[in-house]
């Protein structure tokens, strides 16, 4: 199956340039054409340029030529075996290197294409119709966050938030939205859904249909992800992506610049596995890929016995009595806006405006748009992110999670959630 991308179709016909020109057999003197599927078989297979076994000249008494590659050598250079031998291990190695992209990306698409507990099976022949590149979701995701962020601060250094509450949360907290939200997640979601139609889309603000934006996608992939990404194909119908198109509202509101993110997530049969979190008011943005690669790190070392414990700032629940009661009084609790923002605070990002913590947790009700971008950063780096009983999140479905979370990389995360008190029996929620 060829990639959307057109990478190895366009391999595919460099292969197809440098055989000779097809002529037809009339042409060359040869009587009527044959039938088609003859014609098909003397493509696939080209003649050599004097035709194999016959030679435009007689020659002289000369060892018996082995086979009739060795007399196609180019321009009648009479290879011995040993050169032959090195003849054709550089044509392996020439084919190898122009189909390992593709074959990782089908190996991939094996791989990840195992359907979803209880979901539906999807038959392998329809992949083909059906396929989206992950490597390509990446770049839009990224190019999406990017441009959500315009709209973010622009509204925001405009003044013009037009802010109003769209709710309560279950604890009571009010909701705000504004004009940032809404241009930010119509420039989001039009760009995705543009670039990927198949594709499921779930989006923390209602899309308005009537007004569309049409924002296309050149489908060019920037540098650094090409060269740390392979494209990995999968089923358009186990893709989800999940799109914050402003994180941190509560702290925007506040002018609070630096906690705010725009973010971006897809998760393949509920699993995160692309995650960009992007920084509009310092154009900073991160990505990574599981399995793939990313442009961000873990830091070298992280605090295990005494963590600094980084939590919402406005959603806080009863979450600093939960850290203090596992990590003791001394533990430096560190209130702060944005998931995205607290995520990142457990990596090395160089950022002056960016506060460093060895653990995140949040233990209300969270929203599946706030922690997926989050989460599959961490999962690519080798980190977790989890309920704080330690189940995996699954990104299908409903929009909510419901058990809290704890992340953290480079540590023992089981450990710490052993350490955790049992929050329905204290009710620390
Ligand atoms: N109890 C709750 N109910 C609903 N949303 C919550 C929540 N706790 C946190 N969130 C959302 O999760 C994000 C991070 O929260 P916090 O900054 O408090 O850590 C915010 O998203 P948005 O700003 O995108 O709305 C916030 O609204
Ligand atoms: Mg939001």
């Amino acid at each position: 199956m060829l990639s959307a991308s057109g990478g190895p179709r366009l391999r595919l016909t460099r292969i197809q340039t440098a055989l000779p020109p097809h002529r037809p057999a009339e042409e060359r003197g040869a009587g009527p054409a044959p039938p088609p599927h003859q014609q098909q078989r003397e493509r696939s297979a080209p003649a050599a340029p004097w035709g194999c076994g016959e030679r435009p000249v007689p020659l002289p008494a000369r060892p018996a030529v082995p086979s009739c590659p060795a007399a196609m050598a180019p321009m009648g250079i009479r290879l011995s075996p040993l050169g032959m031998a090195v003849f054709c291990l550089l044509g392996l190695g020439v084919l190898y290197h122009l189909y390992s992209g593709f074959l990782a990306g089908r190996f991939a698409f094996f791989m990840l294409s195992e359907p979803a507990a209880g979901g539906p099976e999807t038959p392998r022949g329809s992949a083909l119709a059906g396929a989206v590149d992950l490597r390509e979701l990446l770049a839009v995701s990224v190019l999406a966050a990017v441009r959500g962020g315009e709209e973010v601060k622009r509204v925001r250094e405009g003044n013009v938030l037009n802010a109003k509450a769209k709710g309560k949360t279950r604890e009571g907290a009010e909701e705000q939205l504004t004009s940032g939200d809404l241009l930010s997640n119509r420039r989001m979601f039009y760009l995705l859904k543009g670039a990927f139609p198949a594709v499921q889309i779930n989006s923390e603000e209602r899309v308005d249909t009537a007004d569309q934006e049409t924002v296309s996608w050149d489908r060019s992939i920037p540098e650094d992800i090409k060269q740390k990404i392979q494209p990995k194909e999968v089923p358009a119908e186990s893709v989800t992506v999940w799109i914050d198109p402003l994180d941190a509202t509560q702290e925007y509101t506040e002018d609070l610049r630096q906690y705010v993110t725009t973010m971006v997530c897809v998760a393949v049969n509920g699993k995160p596995v692309i995650g960009v979190i992007h920084k509009p008011f310092s154009a900073y943005t991160a990505w990574a890929m599981v399995d793939g690669g990313s442009n961000i790190k873990a830091r070298s070392s992280y605090n295990e016995k005494t963590p600094r414990i980084i939590v919402s700032r406005s959603h806080a629940g009863k979450v600093e009595q939960v850290a203090r009661q596992t990590f003791g009084n001394k533990t430096v609790i560190i209130p702060a806006g944005g998931a995205g923002y607290k995520v990142l605070a457990l990596l090395d990002v160089a950022e002056k405006n960016q506060e460093e913590a060895d653990v995140y947790i949040h233990v209300t009700y969270i929203k599946k748009w706030d922690i997926c971008a989050g989460n599959a950063v961490l999962r690519a780096l080798g980190g977790h992110m989890t309920t704080l009983t330690g189940e995996e999140i699954s990104y299908t479905g409903s929009d909510g999670n419901e058990g809290g979370l704890i992340a953290s990389i480079n540590m023992n995360h089981k450990a710490l959630i052993e350490k955790l008190p049992d929050l329905e029996k204290t009710s620390h929620k």
